[in-house]
């Protein structure tokens, strides 16, 4: 896709899904660490997201960078907002943060 056309595929899968994991590979079938890291996390939580394969689009890799002002994949947005990569992701989740976050949203089962 053209540089225009995955930023609006960006903005829209953001801005149409709770929760959305710019990642390598699918959650099925992560295709590196860190994403595989944020994937496993997620599906701990139960909570529901949509995961977007970065290398089934040079357009979508790079353009998600940009959209984000962050250099690497994974990314997580939740509601709209950058959470941030597995690093972030890791220590929220390690301090409890990211459940708190989650189930003030009201994304987590109940
Ligand atoms: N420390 C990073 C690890 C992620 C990372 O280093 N990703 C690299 C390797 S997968 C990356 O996205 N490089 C650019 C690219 O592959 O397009 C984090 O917290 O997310
Ligand atoms: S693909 Fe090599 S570190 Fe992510």
């Amino acid at each position: 896709m053209s540089d225009t056309d995955a930023q609006t595929f960006i903005d829209q899968t953001i801005k149409g899904n709770d929760v959305v994991l710019f990642m390598k590979g699918s959650p099925e079938q992560p295709r590196c660490g860190f994403s595989s890291l944020v994937v496993q996390v997620l599906d701990h939580l139960g909570v529901e997201y949509v995961g977007v394969d970065v290398l089934q689009d040079d357009e979508l890799r790079d353009g998600i960078k940009v959209y984000s002002d962050w250099p690497t994949i994974p990314q997580l947005y939740i509601k709209t907002e950058f959470i941030g990569g597995a690093d972030i992701v890791r220590e929220m989740f390690q301090s409890g943060e990211l459940k708190t976050a989650l189930s003030e949203k009201g994304l987590l089962p109940t």
